[in-house]
């Protein structure tokens, strides 16, 4: 069974005579930094000039260059992309760290794959939400909290554990629940996760249903709202009663079909291609690809992403949402 931390495990008075540099204020940061903030924490941002300087200084922080933040902070949480993370630290992080102070990531890339290596004297700490960062800041406003995994690289102080879970609470996430972890299994799972079922599994799902009944000769925005926007109704079910519950709501058609069909797409075949993306995650084949990537020019990944854009349901969907006003009148997600 899981170690879990609840509200009553963790105590936020650590954090009263500390400064906290969120390093960072992208998806995740800017919605750790105003959860911080709002649960009485201290934050300072550290950026570079551009975008996110003055997104977060409309937001009220104080916003400083990354040196600088990191020379006034006690706590230093890292929200860069995984990508850049490396250089950033070693230029503008780690010649300022004070010793005692906590380094903190939400994703362990860095450090499992041995890109950054802290001094001894600082403690290091993952706080990984598991949610997209936008859903930390909204559940957060709804007086609520995302899960959330924690884990101690390194103990230099005797007290990174209870910083960790102190947080956890003042981003929300002591109200879902946080489970112990260590950065190895939180950043293979993590991998795997994204890649197989959450973002890659279900985009490729989504696709490959549309793509079939549209070359059927179906309407494409019927082909829309059955494999895409339903989706999110039928997950709501899953996310709050289980499998079962979804099951309980639907058809018995639907339900029969699931039992009988359901296998038939995602095959023996996917699940051997599941333990061979696995593989290349915990052996580093994936991260030395995603590093080599970065450092020469990340074209494959742009040309991907454009592709991406331009594929037949993005722009039905775009079309369709116009009209639904609780979806397209939502506080925008792009930065
Ligand atoms: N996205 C998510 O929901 C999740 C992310 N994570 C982890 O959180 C971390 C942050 O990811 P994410 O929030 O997606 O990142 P984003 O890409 O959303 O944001 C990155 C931020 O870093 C800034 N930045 C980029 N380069 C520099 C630089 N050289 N100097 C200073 N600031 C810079 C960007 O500012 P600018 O506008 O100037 O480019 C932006 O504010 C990663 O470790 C990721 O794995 C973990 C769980 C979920
Ligand atoms: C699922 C993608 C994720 O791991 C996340 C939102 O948790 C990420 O890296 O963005
Ligand atoms: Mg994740
Ligand atoms: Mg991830």
């Amino acid at each position: 069974m899981a170690q879990m931390f609840y509200e009553h495990h963790a105590d936020l008075s650590l954090f009263s005579e500390k400064t906290v540099a969120v390093i960072g204020y992208g998806s995740q940061g800017h919605a750790q930094a105003q959860n911080l903030r709002d649960s009485g924490v201290h934050v300072i941002v550290g950026l570079r000039k551009g975008k996110s300087w003055e997104k977060a200084e409309a937001d009220g922080f104080q916003v400083f260059e990354v040196d600088e933040a990191v020379k006034r902070a006690d706590v230093v949480q890292l929200l860069l992309p995984d990508e850049l993370q490396a250089k950033v630290y070693k230029e503008q992080v780690e010649p300022h760290l004070k010793p005692g102070s906590a380094l903190f990531f939400s994703h362990g890339f860095n450090i499992h794959f041995g890109q950054i290596v802290p001094p001894e004297d600082v403690d290091v700490i993952l706080v990984a939400p598991k949610s997209p960062g936008h859903l930390v800041r909204r559940v957060y406003c709804e007086g609520f909290g995302v899960p959330a995994l924690i884990a101690v690289h390194q103990d230099a102080t005797g007290n990174a554990h209870a910083l960790a879970l102190a947080y956890c609470k003042g981003i929300g996430s002591t109200k879902a629940g946080v489970i112990q972890t260590t950065f190895k299994e939180e950043t293979e799972t993590d991998l795997f996760g994204e890649q197989a079922v959450l973002c890659g599994g279900v985009s490729q799902l989504i696709k490959s249903g549309f793509e079939t009944l549209v070359e059927a000769g179906y309407q494409p925005e019927v082909a829309y709202f059955e494999c895409l926007h339903e989706l999110k109704l039928i997950v709501d079910l899953m996310y709050e009663n289980g499998l079962s519950g979804m099951r309980y709501s639907i058809s018995d058609t639907a339900e029969y079909g699931d039992y009988v069909s359901g296998k038939r797409v995602v095959a023996e075949s996917s699940r051997e291609a599941m333990k061979q993306l696995l593989k290349e995650i915990q052996d580093g084949t994936f991260a030395r690809r995603w590093i080599e990537e970065n450092q020469t020019g990340r074209k494959q990944f742009t040309a991907m992403r454009e592709a991406e854009k331009e594929h037949e349901i993005e722009r039905v969907g775009a079309k369709l949402r116009e009209m639904m006003v609780w979806v397209s009148q939502k506080e925008p997600i792009q930065q």
